[in-house]
This record gives C-alpha cells, structure tokens and sequence, in this order.
C-alpha cells in the first residue's frame, strides 16, 4: 500500500518583502487561513522568504505557535568558514527553517548551479535536519524539442546522488518548466503530470517503492487560486511552489485551500 502524502504549498517569496512585510504578510496569511477553516492535514503551508525575513517569521510563527512552517532559498555548499556573503545550513537551522529550496532555475541560470552543486546543496540541508525542495525543470528549448521527461530526470538523478532510499522518501522535489515560471504560461495539468510521473517513476527505478511512494513532487510556474484544482487533480503533484501569487495573502490561502477549488 503507498504512502500518503501530505500536499505541500510553498510560497517561495523570491528576492521581495523586507522583514516588516514579512510579518504582516505572515500574519495576514495565517489569518486568512484559519477564516476559512483551512485544514492543515489536507495542505502544509510553507513560506519561504529572503534570509534577511527569516528571525523576523522565526519570531512570529514561535510566539504566535503558527501552524504553518518556513524555509530558505539557497543554502551554501560549505559547512562554515571564509566563505563571504554564504549562509550555512547550521544557521538556516538554527533559524527554525524546515525547508530549503535548492537548485531554483534562478539559481541555475543566473548563479551557474550545475547538478554537483545542487546535490551537495541538499545533503548540506538535510544533515542540518531540513528538507531540501530540490528544483529540476527545462527550457523553452528543450519543451519545444520535447525532450522534457528526459532532461528533467537526468536533473533528478544528478541532484539526489548519494541519498538512500529512506531519505529520499521525505525530500521533496519541484518540477517547475521554466518557461512557465513568471510568464503566466502555466503548464496543462497534463504536462505537469506527465514529467512528474516521469520523475517518480525514474526515483521507483533507482531506489524502489519506498522511496517513489513517499517524495512529494510539486509543479511550480504560474501558479494561481484560480488554476490550481486542476493541477492538483493529476496523482502524481503533490502540491506547488509558488512564486508571485504566494505574495499575496488572499491568493496564496485560495492556493493553500485548492481542495475547496472549482477545477476548471
Ligand atoms: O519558485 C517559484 C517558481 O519559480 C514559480 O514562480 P511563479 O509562480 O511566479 O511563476
């Protein structure tokens, strides 16, 4: 018998809201939530802010004893050290962060991140007790030459070297098409479907039930209130990562709440 899993909505805040806005939109969210009588049980509800916020939505998800949970966006490959302008995994840690997102195509395209660099990005983070949102995804180039499931599982593949089966089982991985990243192109449920079938079928291959059965996969790119049933229809999403939508209270909470959602 497979796993349940518990869909998880992360908003991923990118390089916007400084730690004031962060607070108010933490609260204006969480508030929103429980309004509407969101049931965590059928969605975890994580943000993930700048470094800069996370003391700030540490402060207040303590405090207030806030159901939902925050990460980071980037963790360094390195432990400590001279390594200037780095964030340690100790220190998002001790920060209270339960997820790091690694391997974002911004992180890929505009910070060079290669596979290596990502792999040792989520060993960093899941050593320090986090779970690594591990980001794979292709171009507009690659769609187009409908080379998708195959990229995106070499990505998978290169990225998760060296975790075990178990472990595997509680990481999370994030299909985002880049092309559908900020554009509003958002893709069909059925192509979400279709690499993220790819991507837990190819893990099934390579580390067995128990690992396929247990990672949560999540689509992101374009996400909204009002697309989001009909992605999380398909049997192999297990949630989102979102990006400009998760800036908005109201939005990101219909997000959050896609199983109350007219698909449409
Ligand atoms: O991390 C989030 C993704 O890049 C999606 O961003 P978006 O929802 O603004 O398209």
């Amino acid at each position: 018998m497979a796993a349940k899993r518990t869909p998880l909505m992360a908003g991923n805040w990118k390089m916007n809201l400084n730690h004031q806005e962060a607070v108010v939109l933490v609260q204006k969210l969480v508030w929103t939530l429980s309004d509407k009588r969101h049931d965590y049980a059928k969605a975890e509800v994580v943000v993930v802010p700048p470094f800069t916020d996370l003391r700030s939505v540490q402060t207040l998800v303590d405090g207030d004893r806030l159901s939902i949970k925050y990460g980071a966006q980037d963790v360094s490959v390195h432990e400590s050290g001279a390594y200037t302008g780095e964030i340690s995994a100790g220190m998002l840690a001790k920060l209270g962060c339960s997820y790091v997102v690694v391997g974002h195509s911004e992180r890929r395209e505009y910070h060079a991140e290669t596979d290596a660099v990502v792999n040792t990005k989520a060993h960093r983070a899941l050593a320090a007790g986090m779970t690594p949102i591990v980001c794979v995804g292709e171009g507009l180039e690659v769609r187009q030459a409908g080379q998708q499931v195959e990229h995106c599982v070499a990505q998978v593949t290169g990225s998760l070297a060296g975790f075990t089966a178990e472990q595997v089982a509680g990481l999370v991985v994030a299909y985002e098409p880049v092309w559908a990243i900020g554009t509003g192109e958002v893709a069909t449920p059925d192509d979400a479907q279709e690499v993220c079938a790819a991507i837990r079928a190819s893990i099934r291959g390579s580390l067995g039930d128990e690992a396929a059965d247990g990672v949560r996969v999540l689509y992101g790119g374009s996400v909204k209130a009002a697309n989001v049933a009909g992605i999380m229809t398909q049997p192999d999403v297990d949630g989102c990562l979102v990006g400009g939508a998760s800036l908005q209270a109201e939005e990101f909470a219909g997000i959050c709440r896609f199983y109350d959602m007219p698909v449409l």
